[in-house]
């Protein structure tokens, strides 16, 4: 089967060698976690993959097409650290939007972000504005934006990092289930609590990929 991610010797120089002929394949059904060093590349390689700077050698392939490009929310979400919500919707609203981008109906899209937003413990807070919650929750907002359009690639930064325990747990499983629809997500991360349940675990050192068993 394509795999709907692949990446073949790819190499990027800012003023140091930063990735060095990194090859990946991401499947459906996949959550894959990217671990490594601060300034290891993990950012440097998840734009790369996004679309958002291109190697200076090797492809990124996105369902066995080449890209240049970013491609559509609908094909490829990126949930970046910052969490990129708008502040002028509501957080039912930031979730319905990649639904709403796709020409979906406005009533299913608000119902389906209802439902994600409860299933991250935050439903009840649907009405109000990313201002007026907390850092935590504005990151499950993110984290609900990013599946809600079914893309067929997530690439996440950091998704985790200001969730408790009892809430990254709701996290993991609502990525395994999106994985499971037919997804693949690959995921930079820190979080011992995210990486012990993903199927398969990638490590980057001094800009070279390695594949932990
Ligand atoms: N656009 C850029 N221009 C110049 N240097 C860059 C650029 N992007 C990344 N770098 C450099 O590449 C290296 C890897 O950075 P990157 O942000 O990918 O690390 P990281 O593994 O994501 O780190 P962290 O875990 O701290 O977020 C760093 O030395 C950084 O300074």
């Amino acid at each position: 089967m394509t795999p709907v991610l692949s990446v073949s010797g790819v190499s990027r120089r800012f003023s140091t060698d930063v990735l060095k002929d990194v090859g990946l394949e991401l499947s459906a059904g996949e959550l894959v976690t990217l671990v490594g060093r601060s300034g290891s590349g993990k950012s440097a390689l998840l734009a790369l993959l996004a679309g958002f700077d291109q190697p200076d050698v090797g492809e990124v392939q996105i369902a066995g097409v080449p890209t240049e490009t970013p491609p559509p929310w609908s094909t490829m979400a990126v949930l970046p650290q910052s969490f990129g919500l708008l502040d002028e919707l509501t957080l039912e609203e930031n979730v319905a939007a990649p639904m709403l981008f796709g020409g979906g109906p406005v009533a299913d899209a608000l119902a389906r972000a209802g439902q994600l937003l409860a299933r991250l413990g935050i439903g009840e807070l649907k009405r109000r504005y990313p201002t007026e919650v907390s850092t935590g929750q504005r990151q499950r907002v993110a984290l609900a934006r990013a599946v809600a359009g079914r893309p067929k690639v997530l690439l996440a930064d950091e998704p985790t990092a200001h969730l408790d325990h009892a809430t990254v747990d709701l996290a993991v499983r609502l990525l395994l289930d999106f994985v499971g629809e037919g997804s693949a997500c690959l995921v930079a991360t820190h979080d011992p609590r995210l990486t012990a349940r993903a199927h398969r675990r990638l490590r980057l050192v001094d800009g070279q990929l390695f594949e932990d068993q």
